[in-house]
């Protein structure tokens, strides 16, 4: 706990030097809950006595707070006091916030809420941010919100779930490593991505890459199908056949592509992504049951979703088995979800793993952080680069990126968390600090994926 408390000190001490120019001299409050997460605080304090700094206790359980941490900091000459006197954090340079940690259920309860309702100075969260969820990030109710979190040994679930709840996530290594076991939710980092990124080999043509449809756009909405076609052009060498109504639009920007008017028509492919700008209408509803009926792993975005809301005897036509990836934003997930009695909280990890158990389906969630469950109950989060993917058409690029990840026969759920963190960087790469568009976004797919394979070995 020394170790951990250190490594708080360490940093409570740069953030003081940052806004305040210094240390010695400064003054500084803990929040102390009842549990180790609270004596983590008492102790960062002590060591922060040390170096000159007006050092102040609120105990919200004073017969319950950590001992040694307590005599730690008592030794030192802080000062410690009650809940009731909160006004000493009107007039301080940092807040620790060492309420609680792992243990932590549930919101901030209305003491320590209260507290931490006066507090006006920059926030260090031991651990995590207390009143988020440690597992899920969810916030269901008063909670900190903390500019800096220091945390111990790993990243945890809530640090990536509940990024700006967290502010900067700094870890602190005290030798746990093996203690911590597997992590419940994967983050995939570049080599993740880069390193299983299908690339043709020496003996690969352009079928045996996996050959992606596309059953996307309508006379009103050509550019989605454009959009999508060009992501799968731009993500595989693999070939991409398009099926509808905006063949001369999606020819004219992809002339690489095998366009047909429908799907019967459209020849045999690995993998087909249907929905975006297709309509909800008949047309739409009789493409997507003819995609679903093909009895190949099948990414369902946009229309394609609102369609199986509206009629859930759409899924008949899937063949058992079949892998489907559904890519929903919280609207369009609240539409499928809520006839089936999932719904859509604070806690969107648990809905996302329901839902796709449920209805045996990938189901990745869109969102500052993007969460993709599959039906066995694998998750993985994807933190977003900034917020420059929030623009018209972002989300036809993302399915045309899955489909041609599926095509290539990749696991579902990887392919639709590896397009997803794929996604984020050519959105990062595009706006390259000013604001973009989904046809950025696709001009640099290929960028994205020279960056993700750097090192990357080729077959
Ligand atoms: N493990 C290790 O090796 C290491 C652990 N370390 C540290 O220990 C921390 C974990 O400590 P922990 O297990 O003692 O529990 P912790 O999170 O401090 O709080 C539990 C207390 O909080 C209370 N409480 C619960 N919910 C609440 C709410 N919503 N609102 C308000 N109060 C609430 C609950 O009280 P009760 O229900 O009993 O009234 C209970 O007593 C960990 O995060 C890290 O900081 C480091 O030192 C490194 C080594
Ligand atoms: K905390």
């Amino acid at each position: 706990m020394r170790r951990a408390a250190y490594g708080v000190a360490t940093h409570a001490a740069e953030m003081l030097a940052g806004h305040t120019g210094g240390v010695a001299g400064r003054r500084m409050a803990l929040l102390v809950g009842a549990g180790n997460n609270g004596g983590d605080a008492l102790w960062a304090g002590a060591f922060l006595r040390r170096r000159g700094v007006g050092v102040t206790a609120v105990l919200l359980a004073p017969e319950r707070a950590h001992a040694e941490g307590l005599a730690a900091l008592r030794r030192a000459r802080g000062r410690v006091v009650t809940a009731e006197h909160a006004q000493v954090l009107d007039d301080v340079d940092l807040v620790i916030d060492g309420i609680v940690g792992l243990s932590a259920r549930g919101p901030l309860r209305p003491d320590a809420a209260a507290l931490v309702d006066r507090v006006t100075a920059p926030v260090l969260a031991v651990d995590l941010p207390s009143g988020v969820d440690p597992d899920t990030g969810a916030v269901d109710g008063p909670a900190v919100h903390a500019d800096v979190t220091v945390t111990f040994g790993c990243r945890k679930p809530v640090h990536v779930l509940a990024e700006s709840r967290c502010g900067t996530t700094v870890l602190v290594d005290i030798g746990l490593r093996p203690e911590l076991g597997e992590p419940d939710i994967v983050v995939l980092d570049r080599v993740d991505v880069g390193a299983e990124w299908p690339v043709p080999g020496p003996r690969d043509d352009k079928y045996s890459q996996g050959v992606t449809g596309v059953a996307a756009g309508s006379a009103t909405y050509p550019g989605a199908a454009v959009l999508t076609v060009g992501a799968a052009v731009s993500a595989t060498s693999g070939m991409v056949r398009y099926a509808g109504p905006a063949g001369d639009e999606v020819r004219a920007a992809w002339p690489e592509i095998v366009a047909t008017g429908s799907v019967a028509d459209a020849g045999r492919v690995q993998a087909w992504v249907v929905g975006p700008g297709l309509g909800t209408g008949k047309a739409g509803r009789d493409t997507l049951a003819e995609v679903l009926a093909g009895g190949v792993p099948t990414c369902v975005d946009a229309d394609g979703i609102s369609l199986l809301a509206k009629d859930s005897g759409l899924w008949d036509a899937r063949e058992p088995g079949v892998p489907v990836v559904l890519t929903p934003h919280d609207r369009e997930f609240a539409r499928i979800a809520e006839p089936k009695g999932v719904t859509l909280g604070a806690d969107r990890v648990a809905a996302a793993r329901e839902l796709a158990e449920v209805l045996d389906a990938v189901v990745l969630l869109k969102g500052n952080t993007t969460i993709v469950a599959a039906p066995d109950g694998r998750l993985l989060a994807n933190r977003s680069r900034g917020s420059w993917l929030a623009t018209a058409g972002s989300g036809d690029v993302l399915s045309g990126l899955i489909g041609a990840l599926l095509a290539s026969g990749m696991d579902p759920w990887l392919a639709a968390g590896r397009a997803a963190w794929l996604h984020s960087l050519a959105g990062e790469l595009a706006a390259d600090g000013a604001p973009t568009s989904a046809s950025a976004v696709v001009a640099a797919i290929r960028d994205a994926v020279r960056q993700a394979r750097l090192g990357a070995v080729s077959p």
